[in-house]
This record gives structure tokens, C-alpha cells and sequence, in this order.
């Protein structure tokens, strides 16, 4: 595998737009929460009648059955784990997660990333589909945990989800006594002259570039694989692509370089072809980066009040086993949290100015169901894992720095609820003639029909969800 140096493509910065989001962060899936909301199809339990209105909201193992074998389903596959020629301990670790058959993703790309001699990948698959599972495979298949050496290296776009992957890499390879993992993120000091020893560095780029260059705890010269996680938001934002350029250019030139995302707009996906040398390409077409599984619905509003109130209706009529609100800034997320509380509601607020703890607090708790509702800003739109997750609401649409529809955030927003074949709901509001326009433009660019919901009507509501 010849390496071009990502140096090559640093002219070309500026065709990467600016992402939105800032914090990305992935949870394990969140278990049932104290009151038993979710109910598994197989559940011998007798249902109250909230629960049965909104029971179809919230996913079934029979579901994700079927979907694996719908042709159609990004979670559908031909082959199990077991002709994807992983090693013993690594099934066994697939297992004891409670996978039974890989996603599509997992079944084209595992091929690709194990052959012979290793091969580069760009790959994009809809939000909550595994695609975190299988680069982790791929990292913990083509490991040595003999050698005492960092060889595989990951790069997440924050310190919330180097966590969380890293979590899942620690899940899948606990059959691999040997094995350990270091976590490059901020505040993990170690002492100056040291060597790791961990075979898996996962972190955030600017720790993983001091690592390796100014503290010398890694030899990059060693490195195997090079996974970049969200991927477009990684060469997308200015900061984390110099940081990912540099580290590539300290990488042998055989490295194996894996890049993932759910969404890679035309100028992010452009440029990762050219730093990537040789890529195999996994790409969706336009129409099949909505998720069927996600309703998606829009109200008409006149004011940020008449929204309040209608979701305000919408809790009235549905039972929602927890929800994210969205919201343009940190200004209405903190208004709305407060009126939220005041209808009686769990609310968590979660938004950028809080420090990384505090937020990882916030998540955590949502992720164990202490709070029903997570208001928060585009902070938290990409990668949150929480499977509870039925409803997601926009209250205001995404859109970016010069009032453009932003379609990735709009995608990865929608993509927290719905999660590997889960039921979900994305409920767009719209307030004036302008978000009405971004709505029509995000629309035409998924061609996908949003329609519209009455929220004083509780019936339809209640019909959506059928
Ligand atoms: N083969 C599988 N069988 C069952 N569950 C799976 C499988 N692969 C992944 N999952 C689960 O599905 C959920 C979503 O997976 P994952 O986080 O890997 O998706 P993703 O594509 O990385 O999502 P995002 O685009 O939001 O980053 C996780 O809770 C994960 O444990």
C-alpha cells in the first residue's frame, strides 16, 4: 500500500466546509429503564395501556430480526460472524455482546479490512448501524497482543467518545487476556521518557499528536492500522484535520488507514479520496442515508411558545421511553429545560460551554434513564448510543453558520434515536416561512417526504405511532 502523505491535500483544506458539531459521543446501550418502559417483544409482561400506546415506539428483537434479513435493511447480511473468518477469541467476544449476525456494513467491510496484504477503506453507513463494531474488529483482528507496543491507532473527534469506543474495543477483546488499551485524551498524564506498552491507542487528535511526537510514549513508525471515527467531522474541522495530517505523515507507509462516518458531504468525501491511497470505497447513495426505521414528521408553529406547547401535546399523547431536543442555542436550550421542569419533566441540559466532566456526568445519567428528556444543542448530535432513545425532536432545524440547511447534522440529530433497527421518531418544528424553506431543502435533498403533523389533534398523534 503506497502512502501519500495527507500533506499533499493540505492546500485543499479549504474545501472541507466547517463542521457544526463539536462533541461527539457514543453511550453503551442504555439497559430498561426502573420502570420497565421498554418491553422486548418476548417480555411475558402485561403491558399498562401508556405502555401499549407506545410500545411500537420502542424496538423488539423480532424487529431487528427481520431487518437482517430484508435485503433492503442496512442491517441485513448473507454470512454470519463466524464465515467473516474472525479470530476465536474475537466470536466469542461478538457473542458475549449479544450480536448474533453481523450488519450490512460489518459483513462488506470485514472482508476488506482483514484481506491480504491490508487494504485502505472509506466507509459510510447509516448512524446506529455498527459501524463502530466492526472497525474495532478489524483493530482487534490484525493486533498482536504478544508485541507490547501500541500498533493500532484510533482517532475520535472527542474525549466522550474515545470513551465510549474504547469501551466496546474493551468489550470485544476481553477474550484476549494479554491485551490492553491506552486512552490518549486530555488529563491522562503519564510520565515524561515513557513507553506504552498497550497494543490499542484510541484518543483525541491533538493528545495522540503529542503522544507521538513531542512525549514519544508512542512509536508511530509501528503503527498497523489508523482508524479515523466520524471521519468527515475529523477532516472537516480545521483543528482535528491538521492534528490527523500530522500524525499520518509520522505513519509507515504500509499503514492500514480506516476511515468511517455516516455522512460525508461531496468536499469532505473528495478529499478524504485523495489523503486515502488506493481506497476500497463503501458508499450510500443519497436516498439510502435516511433511515426507514425513523418516522419523520414536521409541526407547524408560530412562535417558540406555540412549539413549547406542542410538545408539551405530544408528551400528552404518547409515551416516550426518552427523548433528545435539539436546539440552535444554548439560550433556548436553557429556557426550555426550565419549562420543561416546570410541566413536571425529567430534564437533563446538556450544552458546549460545560466542562468535559460535567458533560460526561449529564450523559451518563440520561444513559441510565434518570432523566426522560436531554435538551441540548448540536453538542451532542452525533454518536450518543443510548437505545432508549424513541423520540427525537427538532426544535429548531440545523442549520449552519450562514443559515443553510445543514443536512449531515439534520442526519447524525435523527440518528440518536432508531439505533441498529429500533422503532424511532424525528419530530421537525417549524416556526416561520424560513424554517419551512429548510425543511422543503432537506427534503429534496434526502428526497425523502417529511410529513406533517398535527399536534392539537391527539388521535394523529397517536395514529404515527402505529
Ligand atoms: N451485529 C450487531 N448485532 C447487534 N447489535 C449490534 C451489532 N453491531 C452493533 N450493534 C449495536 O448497535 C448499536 C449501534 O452500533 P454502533 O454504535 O456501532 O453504530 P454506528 O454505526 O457506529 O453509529 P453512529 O453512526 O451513530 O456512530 C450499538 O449499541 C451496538 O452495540
Amino acid at each position: 500500500m503506497a502512502t501519500d502523505s495527507w500533506a499533499l491535500a493540505v492546500d485543499e483544506q479549504e474545501a472541507a466546509a466547517e463542521s457544526l458539531s463539536t462533541l461527539q459521543l457514543k453511550e453503551e446501550k442504555a439497559k430498561p429503564d426502573a420502570n420497565g418502559a421498554v418491553l422486548k417483544a418476548d417480555d411475558n409482561v402485561e403491558r399498562t395501556e401508556d405502555e401499549e400506546k407506545g410500545g411500537n415506539l420502542v424496538d423488539t428483537t423480532n424487529q431487528v430480526e427481520v431487518l437482517q434479513r430484508d435485503p433492503n435493511s442496512p442491517l441485513y447480511s448473507v454470512k454470519s460472524f463466524e464465515e467473516l473468518h474472525l479470530k476465536p477469541q474475537l466470536l466469542q467476544g461478538v457473542y458475549a455482546m449479544g450480536f448474533n449476525r453481523p450488519s450490512k456494513i460489518q459483513e462488506n467491510a470485514l472482508p476488506m479490512m482483514l484481506a491480504e496484504p491490508p487494504q485502505n477503506l472509506i466507509a459510510q453507513s447509516q448512524s446506529g448501524t455498527g459501524k463502530t463494531a466492526a472497525f474495532v474488529l478489524a483493530m482487534l483482528s490484525r493486533v498482536e497482543p504478544g508485541n507490547k507496543y501500541p500498533q493500532c491507532l484510533c482517532l475520535s473527534p472527542t474525549y466522550e467518545l474515545a470513551l465510549q469506543t474504547g469501551k466496546v474495543i474493551e468489550q470485544m477483546g476481553k477474550f484476549y487476556p494479554e491485551l490492553k488499551l491506552a486512552y490518549a485524551v486530555r488529563g491522562n498524564k503519564l510520565e515524561r521518557g515513557q513507553k506504552i506498552s498497550e497494543q490499542i491507542v484510541i484518543g483525541t487528535p491533538g493528545t495522540v499528536l503529542d503522544w507521538c511526537s513531542k512525549l514519544k510514549f508512542i512509536d508511530p513508525k509501528k503503527i498497523k492500522v489508523f482508524v479515523l471515527d466520524e471521519a468527515d467531522v475529523m477532516i472537516a474541522t480545521q483543528g482535528h484535520q491538521d492534528q490527523s495530517i500530522r500524525i499520518q505523515r509520522m505513519l509507515p507507509r504500509d499503514c492500514q488507514m480506516l476511515l468511517f462516518s455516516a455522512t460525508f458531504e461531496d468536499s469532505v468525501w473528495k478529499f478524504a479520496q485523495k489523503v486515502v491511497p488506493d481506497p476500497n470505497i463503501i458508499k450510500l447513495k443519497r436516498e439510502e442515508e435516511t433511515l426507514d426505521t425513523i418516522k419523520q414528521y414536521y409541526v407547524l408553529c408560530n412562535s417558540r411558545d406555540e412549539k413549547f406547547r406542542a410538545l408539551c401535546n405530544i408528551y400528552g399523547a404518547i409515551t416516550i421511553a426518552q427523548a433528545m431536543v435539539f436546539c440552535h442555542t444554548r439560550k433556548t436550550a436553557g429556557w426550555l429545560a426550565a419549562e420543561l421542569s416546570k410541566e413536571g419533566h425529567q430534564v437533563a441540559l446538556l450544552s458546549g460551554e460545560m466542562m468535559v466532566e460535567q458533560r460526561a456526568a449529564v450523559i451518563e445519567r440520561f444513559r441510565e434513564g434518570k432523566e426522560k428528556v436531554l435538551v441540548t444543542t448540536n453538542v451532542c448530535a452525533r454518536g450518543i448510543d443510548v437505545e432508549q432513545v424513541s423520540v427525537v425532536i427538532n426544535f429548531d432545524l440545523p442549520v449552519d453558520k450562514d443559515g443553510n440547511p445543514d443536512n449531515e447534522t439534520y442526519l447524525h440529530r435523527i440518528g440518536r434515536t432508531g439505533r441498529f433497527g429500533k422503532r424511532g421518531l424525528a419530530i421537525n418544528m417549524v416556526d416561520s416561512k424560513h424554517s419551512m424553506n429548510i425543511l422543503n431543502r432537506i427534503q429534496e435533498h434526502f428526497s425523502k417526504k417529511i410529513n406533517r403533523l398535527d399536534t392539537d389533534d391527539l388521535d394523529e398523534i397517536e395514529k404515527i405511532t402505529n
